[in-house]
């Protein structure tokens, strides 16, 4: 059996152009929606991510505002720039590009966004409102995966999925995605103090491979038919190499695989963050 693709790359593309026909009716009325990018230091994965979010704003008609800044830029430059785009009009959403150099505190810096603005859905008010179940924007990685399910008709409800990787961005939020009325799965969260992840990943419907260790999930631990996603990224000298190892294509039902699978979709959703913060901004004028 050879595991058909979870493909992220057309399936981003058909929301993206779903997406376009709604900037335009926001533009009808009034409101022409902008992501913001805040990027810091000059890694170069940061810079080509970046630039691919603009060129994905480009195609669905989403102005482009960026805010490049050194690598040794200080604590406070770096809050002067999220004060302006708090600030400016034209910025409807945006970003801080994660991680930052070293020495500068996250942390304090997405607390200083504007949660209305908060594009990533990081802020500490919007993680909280997903806690509690509120209207807010979502993190973008969960946000593209459930997508990426639903729009497969992977059946969620009752699944056991098995999550690996308990990082602000994708692990830890992920489970609080799927564990809504509306999805309904039981998640178990396995990070490097899990005792036996062999155990866990083999009971698994559904696997989100979020560790960034290379080759972790190998086709042995596989449930035969299980649905895997393979959200890690690790730069090697061969190139970008994921979580997923290729042999489980072999034994799984469906792979969302690395690239072209989740990548995708995170920028997409971050396109629906926007255009969704603009819509907000409108139905309260
Ligand atoms: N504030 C913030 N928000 C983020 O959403 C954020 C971030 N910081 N920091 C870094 C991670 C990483 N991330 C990716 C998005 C798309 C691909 C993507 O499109 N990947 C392509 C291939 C990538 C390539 O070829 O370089 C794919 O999987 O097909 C990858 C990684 C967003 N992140």
């Amino acid at each position: 059996m050879k595991a058909q693709k979870l493909d992220g790359k057309a399936t981003a593309a058909q929301i993206k152009s779903e997406l376009a026909v709604r900037v335009e009716a926001l533009k009808a009325q009034g409101i022409h929606p902008g992501l913001g990018t805040v990027l810091v230091g000059d890694d170069p994965g940061s810079h080509s991510y970046v630039a691919g979010k603009h060129r994905d704003c480009a195609q669905v008609g989403i102005a482009s505002i960026q805010r490049n800044l050194p690598a040794d830029a200080t604590q406070e430059e770096v809050e002067a720039v999220v004060r302006e785009l708090n600030e400016d009009p034209t910025c409807t959403g945006y970003i801080v590009q994660l991680p930052l150099p070293r020495g500068l505190d996250a942390n304090r810096v997405l607390e200083l966004m504007d949660p209305e603005k908060d594009a990533d859905g990081l802020h500490p008010t919007n993680l909280g409102r997903l806690v509690l179940g509120q209207d807010a924007p979502l993190p973008c990685t969960p946000r593209g995966i459930v997508e990426l399910l639903h729009r497969h008709d992977i059946p969620l409800n009752g699944a056991d999925v098995c999550v690996i990787g308990r990082g602000v961005t994708v692990g830890r939020p992920i489970g609080l995605l799927l564990t809504r009325r509306t999805e309904n799965a039981t998640v178990t969260l396995c990070h490097t103090g899990t005792k036996d992840l062999t155990r866990h990943v083999m009971e698994a419907d559904i696997v989100v491979a979020a560790a960034g260790v290379a080759g972790l999930v190998s086709a042995d631990i596989v449930k035969p038919g299980a649905v895997v996603l393979d959200v890690g990224i690790t730069r090697t000298e061969q190139g970008l190499v994921g979580d997923v190892h290729p042999e489980v294509f072999e034994k799984a039902a469906w792979v969302a695989p690395m690239p072209g699978g989740v990548g995708p979709m995170t920028r997409a959703m971050l396109l629906s963050n926007v255009v969704e913060a603009a819509e907000r901004q409108l139905a309260a004028r």
